[in-house]
């Protein structure tokens, strides 16, 4: 396969079941990056040992569950999404394919081969959020195009974009004679800016 084969999708997480295994280093980064997001994001948490940091970090979040004991397999119960970030790989190699067969997609901390999708880097202004994925060959490159990219987009893109829906919202006519008007008002964008 030439390139990056990832299909990008953009999850509403406040209205999706995730459950993360483990509750260390990792499990707080993928559950620092879900809240990060989405602070209404619904997550709970399974860990023997949950950190003070990310007990810390959800403090102020009633709708995230903590549950400081080992996994059990009914937590697998109704989950949409699961995160394995335990110390434990063989414990990850036995859950992934259990979750396989109940329809969970799957990510596993530093396992690529086991997970069904990768968390990407993000970039966001106001509305617009771009996903940065380098197909697992370099999650620091992915992090200084974000950079990048928080630096290079103009500060006043929130407005271009409240600007284009009250301007799309008035427009009438067809779709085509939409796309027209709403390209012309953007063409010189990052030209000018
Ligand atoms: C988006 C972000 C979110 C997050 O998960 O935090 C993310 N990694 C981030 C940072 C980061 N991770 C690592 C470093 C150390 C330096 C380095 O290795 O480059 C840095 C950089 C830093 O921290 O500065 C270590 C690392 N990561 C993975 C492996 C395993 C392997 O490659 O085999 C190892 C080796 C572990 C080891 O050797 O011990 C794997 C994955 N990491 C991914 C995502 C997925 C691919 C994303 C993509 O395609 O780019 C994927 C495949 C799976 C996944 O985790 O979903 C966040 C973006 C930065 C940001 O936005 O700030
Ligand atoms: N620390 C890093 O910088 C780093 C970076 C990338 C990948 N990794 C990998 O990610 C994994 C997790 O690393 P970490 O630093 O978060 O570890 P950690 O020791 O900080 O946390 C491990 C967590 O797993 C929990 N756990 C262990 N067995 C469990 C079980 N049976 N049921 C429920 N919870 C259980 C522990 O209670 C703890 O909360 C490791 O495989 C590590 O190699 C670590």
């Amino acid at each position: 396969m030439e390139g990056n084969p990832l299909f990008p999708i953009f999850v509403k997480v406040d209205q999706t079941n995730i459950l993360v295994v483990g509750g260390g280093f990792v499990g707080t980064e993928k559950v620092g990056a879900l809240l990060k997001n989405d602070p209404r994001a619904a997550i709970t948490i399974v860990a023997r040992d949950i950190s003070a940091e990310l007990k810390q970090l959800v403090a102020d979040k009633p709708q995230i569950r903590l549950l400081e004991r080992p996994f059990m397999w009914d937590d697998l119960d109704g989950r949409d999404l699961l995160f394995l970030a335990t110390d434990n790989p063989k414990l990850h190699e036995e859950i992934k394919p259990v979750a396989k067969k109940r329809g969970l997609l799957t990510n596993v901390a530093d396992t690529p081969h086991l997970c069904d999708f990768y968390l990407g880097s993000t970039v966001k202004k106001g509305d617009l959020k771009i996903g940065i994925s380098t197909n697992g060959k370099s999650p620091t490159l992915a992090k200084r195009i974000k950079e990048f990219l928080n630096e290079e987009l103009p500060d006043n893109t929130q407005q271009l974009l409240d600007n284009l829906r009250e301007i799309r919202d008035r427009l009438k006519g067809n779709l085509e004679e939409k796309i027209k008007v709403l390209d012309g008002v953007t063409e010189d964008w990052l030209k000018k800016n």
